[in-house]
């Protein structure tokens, strides 16, 4: 039995108090044992966090990670030309490998900036899966099925891969990985093909996750065809369930508010992304206020272009007070909150709360720098002035992922070196 004390620390707790406590996790279960006062518990192992801030591992509720090699590839466009003019493109030459070293890339990056549980939408998952098993961390992982553009063989083909990759990937890792089928969105997956295979999914009890209401560009189409809000389509079509989360949900009324809420779908609001390809500002707290679940995601690292959920948690407040045209409104304890348990809660992970029997997934922020001075609140720092670099150890499953700023699951300096040689590599061909 194999027990890790992080020790000397101040910890937060799940009611966003902040207290000096010590944390005892069990290497062997992966959980948190006991939060105790200083000097209470014993450990085989400590981690030293004195002078830090133990928090609960931050939840990226929606990204595409292995979009690390098309950072700063392509920006300042809107979405929609930015995807099928710069993006599919690029994506289309994407080899297995190359999202593999991608995803290495951004799986160190938010172990670096404290994230221990990831959602993501791409392709080639099992190199994805490959990555975050070796990463240590949590995921809930899916292929993105896509059918605008393709015949109808091709279609099908990328929504049964969608179905076959939840069910096979599910537990994988030791059970950090879970899935989500995955259309893409409600504008790139036609009618008929919902139709026929959102239902398989749901009987197979399969968590759903698609991007929807992001720009308004994504809403007319669908009003003009349909005759429907598009979360109205969507749950005509069963999309909306309570293991369902959508991506975005900028552009929402009302009634698609109360819809989200009655069917309990969550949202994985993304609003570094929603500000760059200027999608709009979606109305966080009244999805808060109307009891839907939303979590924050960073989107991928070309829309973004950093995959560190303090600058979103930052970000998050920011503009939901601008879209609420209210300074309270998203206020700093309900980022943090976003960022944890909300995100663990979309993903189905028992994480994002520091308490004994929770999956122990940790980060220590190293409190000891001029922008974290004076300390007055440390949920309003977290929310507005602790940076990702600020993070000295990471802590998933009960294993150190990073040590005092040192990545230990992986080689950084080879993992840099080659997603920098597959991104090169890749442009190159893409401009052939
Ligand atoms: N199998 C699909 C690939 C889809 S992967 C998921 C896709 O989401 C794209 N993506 C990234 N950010 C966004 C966003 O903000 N909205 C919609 N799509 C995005 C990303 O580039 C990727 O192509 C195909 O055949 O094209
Ligand atoms: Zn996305």
């Amino acid at each position: 039995m194999s027990e890790l004390l992080v020790t000397g620390g101040q910890v937060l707790r799940p009611d966003l108090t902040v207290e000096r406590a010590d944390v005892l996790v069990s290497q062997d279960s992966g959980d948190i044992v006991a939060v105790d006062e200083p000097g209470a518990l014993d450990g085989d192992d400590e981690l030293d966090a004195s002078g830090g801030l133990v928090i609960p591992g931050l939840v990226n509720a929606h990204t595409h990670v292995a979009m690390t090699l098309l950072r700063g590839l392509a920006d300042d466009k809107p979405l929609d030309a930015w995807l099928q003019e710069d993006v599919w493109p690029v994506e289309a030459e994407l080899t297995a490998e190359d999202i593999r070293a991608g995803a290495e890339l951004g799986l160190i990056e938010m172990i670096r900036s404290g994230t221990t549980a990831l959602s993501d939408m791409y392709f080639e998952v099992e190199e994805i899966a490959d990555a975050v098993d070796q990463a240590g961390m949590r995921a809930v992982l899916g292929f993105t099925a896509v059918t605008v553009g393709k015949d109808d063989e091709a279609a099908r083909s990328d929504l049964r891969e969608s179905l076959d990759v939840a069910r096979k990937l599910d537990g994988a890792a030791d059970g950090r990985i879970r899935t989500t089928f995955q259309p893409h969105s409600l504008t790139t997956v036609g009618e008929d093909y919902l139709r026929e295979f959102v239902p398989e999914a749901l009987s197979d009890d399969l968590s759903i996750h698609l991007h929807a209401n992001e720009t308004r560009d994504e809403v007319t189409p669908i009003v003009d065809e349909h005759g429907q809000r598009p979360l109205a389509y969507a749950d005509d079509i069963g999309l909306l369930d309570g293991d369902t989360y959508v991506a975005h949900g900028v552009h929402v009324d009302d009634s698609e508010i109360d819809l989200l809420a009655e069917t309990g779908t969550g949202v994985a609001h993304c609003p570094a992304s929603n500000m760059k390809l200027a999608s709009g500002m979606a109305p966080v707290q009244d999805l808060l206020d109307a009891g839907v679940t939303v979590g924050i995601g960073t989107d991928g690292a070309a829309s973004n272009n950093d995959l560190d959920m303090f600058d979103e948690m930052r970000d998050a407040a920011m503009i939901g007070k601008l879209a609420a045209d209210d300074a309270s409104a998203v206020d700093a304890g309900t980022v943090v909150e976003m960022a944890t348990q909300n995100g663990a809660d979309l993903l189905g992970f028992d994480s994002g709360r520091l308490e004994a029997g929770t999956n122990a997934d940790l980060a220590v922020i190293d409190l000891d720098a001029p922008h974290l001075t004076p300390a007055h609140d440390l949920v309003s720092h977290l929310a507005y002035a602790v940076h990702g670099s600020d993070v000295r150890h990471t802590v998933c499953d009960g294993e150190v992922l990073m040590r005092d700023r040192s990545v230990e699951v992986f080689n950084e300096r080879a993992v840099r070196d080659r997603a920098s040689e597959h991104a090169a590599a890749l442009v190159e061909r893409a401009s052939d």
